[in-house]
């Protein structure tokens, strides 16, 4: 066993080694990509189904193996429709060239006070009942989205968010967008969800927040002018009826290099 290992490795060369790094790289990426959003769910699920196809082979169960095998052919055909989003943003960071670009992250001191900041604006926001919608973009780029808005690009401030989104304002309609610890733009305009089991009482902000994280792996938070409640949507779920504070226990684990050092070393936005 060991002799025939060793012999293995000696076969190994320098261009294997190479071909196995890119590979175990472009799937590090994949999983970073759908990583936080239902296309992982989805994977689990193919994974299940391939596990069971080869019990089922294994077992001879022939009949529940015949269908099996041909469900599997199905939600091959299936994925590319159920996948679009991830795969055109795939590409989309392949033709930008932001699969290899150099990063930065914030340190636990610029997180801190990102929260911080941000706990401060929607505390206020929420107390006076002032609707608001702010984006925190994480791995997935939102910069179509930013292009909708007015672009800003300042240092986050509870001051400032707060003053972006004082009704009758011309930035305060639509979205603010935060890239690491800059406010990118304001006024965007993010995709609606088109999920029909949420809350009939949940209007188009909210339904903003949930479209935009369907399609990022961002996270938004929600202030409504309705009600002053503050909301959290992730993955196109919305969590209710958060306070600042744990609003920001929430968010913090999102953005702590230690639970994506990888993931940010190579993935966080460069600043533009
Ligand atoms: N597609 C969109 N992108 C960004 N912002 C949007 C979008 N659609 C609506 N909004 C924002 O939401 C506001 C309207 O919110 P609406 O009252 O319909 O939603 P809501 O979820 O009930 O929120 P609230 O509880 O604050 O009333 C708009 O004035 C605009 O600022």
């Amino acid at each position: 066993m060991l002799l025939q290992i060793q012999g293995i490795i000696s076969t190994i060369s320098l261009l294997d080694l190479l071909d196995m790094v890119i590979v175990a790289f472009v799937l590090y990426k994949l999983y970073v990509m759908i990583r936080d959003t239902r296309a992982l769910a989805l994977l689990k699920g193919l994974i299940v189904l391939l596990i069971a196809t080869v019990i089922s082979k294994w077992l001879g169960l022939n009949v529940i193996n015949w269908l099996l095998n041909k469900t599997m052919t199905v939600v091959l055909v299936a994925l590319p429709i159920v996948f679009q989003p991830e795969l055109r943003r795939a590409l989309e960071q392949l033709g930008r060239g932001n699969l290899f670009k150099k990063s930065v992250f914030l340190d636990e001191q610029e997180q801190e006070s990102l929260l911080d900041e941000l706990g401060k604006a929607v505390a206020v926001l929420a107390k006076n009942k002032i609707g608001a919608l702010i984006v925190l973009e994480r791995e997935t780029g939102l910069s179509d989205y930013i292009e909708t808005g007015i672009k800003v690009d300042g240092l986050v401030s509870n001051e400032f968010l707060i003053n972006i989104f004082i009704p009758n304002t011309p930035m305060h309609d639509g979205a603010a967008i935060l890239r690491g610890s800059r406010i990118m733009a304001a006024g965007c305009l993010l995709p609606l969800t088109e999920d029909r089991s949420l809350n009939k009482e949940l209007g188009t902000r909210h339904r903003a927040a949930i479209g935009i994280t369907e399609q990022s792996d961002a996270a938004v938070v929600i202030v409504s002018e309705e009600t002053g409640i503050i909301s959290l949507a992730r993955g196109g779920r919305l969590v209710r009826d958060l306070d600042a504070e744990s609003l920001k226990e929430k968010i913090r684990p999102l953005f702590t290099s230690k639970n994506h050092t990888f993931g940010n070393f190579l993935n966080w936005r460069q600043y533009s």
